[in-house]
């Protein structure tokens, strides 16, 4: 195990993608981004995005884990057809110790065994890597393991722990917790909730006033990796993976997660989103696979779930190890991540059934799937996600192309023709996360666009590119240049104009500024 020293140049164990190969970790501004066409008038408001960002080199020379870097936020501003960038580090508490010692302290991925003895009693180890929401009036950036990190809409200055004044009670808090658009609340859960490695799933939800309403501790079959789940009318259902939490390998130095590749099948939990008891769940089997993000789910009049999700077809994540030690044991090759539908009434199907997709929506590699938020948990007719299009590579320069393509591809599915659009759009171009943006304020389900940061490798750097929704093949309305190159992001949300300032004023008041 070779330890890195201060001053240690980054080695390539982050080459994990051909974007990746080389760290960012500046923070900036760029005031008045270059627009190629125009944007909206009318289109005011703040796209945020976060990446893991490794501030210092790890602390072990074998650490491969890219979802353990330091969570750095940016935010495109958008108003009268004119765009502001600025992206800033979380001053996490792993953040700030890190920087006054100038080197790592904090080790392996959700590991806190493997931590500088000095930071054994931090409030949390967390990177608040993984996403950024608005609700209740506060922005924050989030990571599964610990709780919300709250930004200032404006500035991106950290402004602290968000434990919704005090009604939290659990160590973890999901990255995706999803926002009920009728009712204001935000739904969500923690897992391993009593600790590292433990089954244990905190289900809650928080009224439009920040305060915790809804609480249940129940218990999952085993204690796995439970990124993502789907929130209904009346139920929250929770997919149950492969990708095992072991302590005995945490205090061992190990990684935090282990895939069970003898599992050959998943399993999903049906609890019902109000005044549920822990023995209120109910389990149910579908297929072998690596479930990861869901992208809708909703109720039908006869009580039927419909639920949407990619799911790997095995383990997605090579940095871990499998149930034999052994890392990158995943085919690339025959790796795949089909978009399915299930559908089926959790009070009159039996547990002992296998539950199997009705229906495969989109074959091959696809991730990211993102809706008009505000019908999550209810019918809707849309997705935007990114694919793979293993024909079509990614060239670096004129004589080069990157070893795999990646997410080159830009995908939109409408549920009512049964038919996908997609968009290539240079020969040198992947793209992260797709975001929906409401046409304006209260506009109709699912009016608007597409936001897409593209990856320019030929110019190593990004371009933010603005579509109509409805028509994503015909290309870009607008491309907002970006002089800069962002690493791989994860997810992000778009705030509305009205909401960054009211986030503002709330905060003047509460902070009596
Ligand atoms: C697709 C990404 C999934 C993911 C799962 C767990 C994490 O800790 C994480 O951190 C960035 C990302
Ligand atoms: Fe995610």
């Amino acid at each position: 195990m070779a330890h890195l020293t201060p001053g240690t140049v980054f080695g390539d164990q982050y080459a994990m993608s051909a974007w990746n190969n080389d760290h960012t970790r500046f923070e900036a501004d760029v005031y008045e981004l270059e627009v190629i066409g125009v944007l909206p008038k009318a289109l005011h408001g703040a796209f945020y995005r976060v990446q893991p960002d490794t501030a210092f080199p790890p602390m072990f020379g074998d650490d491969e884990v890219p979802l353990n870097g330091d969570g750095n936020v940016a935010s495109f501003y958008i108003k009268d057809g004119h765009v502001d960038f600025k992206n800033r580090y979380i001053r996490t508490p792993k953040f700030q110790l890190e920087r006054a010692a100038r080197r790592a302290l904090f080790g392996r991925y959700r590991n806190k065994f493997t931590d500088d003895p000095r930071v054994q009693n931090v409030l949390t180890r967390t990177t608040a890597n993984t996403h950024v929401i608005y609700h209740a009036n506060k922005l924050m950036a989030l990571k599964e393991d610990a709780l919300p990190f709250e930004l200032d809409t404006e500035t991106l200055d950290t402004l602290g722990i968000v434990d919704y004044h005090g009604t939290y009670s659990c160590p973890t808090h999901t990255a995706h917790p999803k926002a009920d658009s009728t009712t204001g609340e935000l739904v969500g859960y923690g897992y391993e909730a009593k600790g590292d490695g433990t089954p244990d799933i905190y289900s809650w939800t928080v009224d439009r006033h920040g305060r915790v309403t809804q609480e249940v501790l129940f218990k999952a079959p085993w204690a796995c990796m439970i990124h993502d789940f789907w929130m209904t009318d009346n139920y929250v259902v929770f997919p149950i993976n492969g990708l095992k939490a072991s302590l005995e390998h945490m205090e061992k130095g190990g990684e935090h997660f282990y895939y069970d590749d003898n599992l050959d099948y998943q399993l999903l939990g049906v609890l019902p989103r109000r005044d549920a008891k822990p023995e209120d769940v109910k389990w149910f089997k579908t297929p072998r696979g690596c479930y990861a993000h869901t992208i809708n789910g909703y109720e039908e009049e006869n009580g039927q779930l419909v639920l949407d999700a990619s799911v790997w077809t095995d383990c997605h994540f090579p940095f871990f190890p499998n149930s034999r030690g052994k890392k990158f044991f995943t085919d690339p090759t025959t790796l795949r991540a089909p978009v399915i539908r299930y559908r089926f009434n959790p009070n009159i199907t039996s547990i002992n059934e296998m539950i199997y997709p009705e229906q495969v929506l989109c074959e091959g590699v696809n991730e990211f799937g993102r809706i008009d938020d505000r019908l999550l948990g209810k019918k809707y007719s849309n997705f935007w996600a990114l694919q793979v299009n293993p024909a079509s590579p990614v060239h670096v320069n004129d004589h080069e192309t990157v070893p795999a393509p990646g997410f080159n591809t830009l995908t939109h599915y409408n549920f009512e023709t049964g038919k996908m659009q997609s968009y290539r759009h240079r020969d040198d171009t992947t793209f992260q996360e797709p975001i929906f943006v409401p046409r304006f304020d209260g506009a109709p389900p699912e009016d608007g666009y597409v936001l897409v940061l593209a990856d320019l490798f030929r110019e190593q750097r990004n371009h933010l590119l603005l579509f109509e929704a409805s028509n994503i093949a015909s290309g870009p309305i607008a491309q907002i240049k970006l002089p800069l190159k962002l690493m791989d992001g994860l997810h992000g949300s778009w705030v509305d104009g009205k909401d960054v300032d009211q986030a503002a004023k709330a905060r003047s008041v509460e902070h009596g500024a």
